[in-house]
């Protein structure tokens, strides 16, 4: 298995290599040249298998030969042992033909833990074997920072730098990412928003000098491990509901769009998936792209979904390259396009994406209902993000069951829950002293030049 740049410019890398890399040096995401199918017979096998032995199935073809049978199943059984649920991902029925998939039980309380805390044990691996250490730098607007932190804290051959932007996280989030005490974590809050950190984080992939100098390795969804251990639920929630024989839609609450890849990934490997709906908050650019055929940039407005506040989607270049028949070149130019703020796409590529994605936004008063009238209907607490794919998901049900996906537990946005419902959601007892607890945090400019030296004096220092 081969993976290649999205702009047709970066040599060709192994599972293993993609992984450790990062982005592409000409800037693109890695993608797998092919894309594995299962069959219908070995989609049907995975009724009644646990969450890990179905990952090893949906995940193995994309691995190749960077680990053997055994050391991918050890791998994977380490990634999901402190999940906090059995099933791991488990559905929850929240209206006739609508059920919730719940993503918040692993560590961090976010959908991030299932893929980031499959990459911390895939990156062990990997570096002991190779005898490595890598510097991570990734960019957050609150969930993937934590996650990444509890991947990666007190591992003596990576030091973790998150950035994060200032002032618009939530006040747990922030705590995750700043309390703990391990000596290679280095939390970052950047003067900008989302966009502004994503932004310097692929500056720095693009600093061949700093990169090469850092040993620079990305744990957002620029790393395909990340995308591919999400593919897992797709599946395991659509059988469970009676794939392959029957179709399944999804919606999926987006801002970076990696999550609602991973399920276009599933449809491709031959999941029977009808309609993958992408929900956004009123940082809408996604739902105006795909209502317009144009990608215009405008300002992030903060929200109640904060971690959805985002403008510059990475993954859709993954989508747009397929899109562009995997044309690396067109791909390119349009990148090139969003750097004066806007890019039009093609018909017929829009074609190809309306073919596979529907979208939906909800505003702020529409979430904050949302989080009241499932909490009424079903007893359900819903984080605000969820909320926003419930909402959005309403307008699509049909006789398909439809799965939005709940990407955050509700504890993690208290004061937005309770402005809906009047009550604030406890955190689960191993995050119960979150809020006491000390913050070491330094606060940086939106300067690569001074983060870049920033990082480098914190690994001399080590
Ligand atoms: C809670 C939550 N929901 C939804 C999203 C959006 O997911 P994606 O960036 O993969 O589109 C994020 C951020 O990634 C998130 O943290
Ligand atoms: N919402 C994310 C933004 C980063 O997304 P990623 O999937 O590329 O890591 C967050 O919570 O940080």
């Amino acid at each position: 298995m081969k993976y290649i740049s999205t702009r047709g410019n970066a040599p060709e890398l192994s599972f293993e290599e993609a992984m450790l890399t990062g982005l592409a040096r000409d800037g693109g995401l890695y993608v797998p040249e092919t894309i594995p199918t299962l069959s219908r017979e070995e989609i049907a096998a995975l009724a009644g298998k646990s969450y890990e032995e179905a990952a090893f199935t949906v995940m193995r073809p994309f691995v190749g030969d960077a680990f053997s049978d055994e050391e991918f199943k050890g791998i994977i059984a380490r990634a999901y042992a402190n999940f906090r649920h059995e099933a791991r991902a488990p559905l929850v029925q929240l209206a006739p033909n609508h059920y919730l998939l719940e993503l918040f039980h692993g560590p961090t309380l976010a959908f991030k833990d299932f893929a980031m805390q499959l990459i911390g044990q895939l990156f062990q691996f990997s570096l002991a074997r190779r005898n490595e250490r890598v510097t991570i730098v990734g960019a957050t607007s609150g969930d993937t920072g934590s996650a990444a932190i509890e991947a990666f804290r007190g591992l003596d051959n990576v030091d973790v730098f998150i950035l994060f932007p200032h002032g618009r996280v939530s006040p747990i989030q922030r705590k995750q990412m700043t309390t703990p005490t391990d000596s290679n974590v280095h939390a970052l809050a950047l003067d900008g928003d989302f966009d502004d950190c994503q932004a310097r984080l692929k500056d720095m992939f693009n600093d061949f000098e700093f990169r090469d100098g850092v040993k620079l390795a990305g744990v957002n969804s620029i790393n395909w491990a990340r995308v591919l251990a999400q593919v897992v639920y797709y599946f395991t929630s659509a059988v469970s509901l009676g794939a392959p024989d029957r179709k399944v839609s999804f919606t999926v609450p987006t801002g970076n769009f990696g999550d609602i890849f991973a399920g276009y990934i599933a449809k491709k490997m031959g999941l029977p998936i009808e309609r993958l709906v992408i929900a956004t908050n009123q940082n809408d650019i996604l739902h105006r792209t795909m209502e317009s055929g144009a990608y215009t940039k405008e300002g992030v407005t903060p929200s109640i979904s904060p971690s959805m506040d985002i403008q510059v989607s990475s993954n859709f270049e993954r989508a747009l390259f397929d899109a562009y028949g995997r044309d690396g070149g067109a791909v390119a130019q349009l990148m090139e396009e969003l750097k004066d703020g806007a890019f039009a796409i093609s018909q017929g590529a829009m074609e190809t994406l309306r073919d596979h994605f529907a979208s939906g936004r909800a505003s702020e008063e529409e979430t904050t209902a949302t989080i009241a009238g499932a909490f009424t209907s079903c007893g359900e607490v819903l984080c605000p993000h969820s909320a926003v794919g419930v909402k959005v998901a309403n307008a699509y049900l049909g006789d398909v069951p439809m799965v939005t996906l709940a990407t955050a537990h509700p504890a993690k946005f208290p004061d937005a829950v309770e402005t809906a419902m009047g009550a604030r959601p406890a955190l689960p007892p191993h995050m119960a002293d979150m809020m006491d607890k000390d913050e070491r945090v330094t606060r940086v400019p939106n300067d690569l030049g001074a983060l870049e030296t920033l990082i480098k004096e914190r690994i001399a220092q080590r």
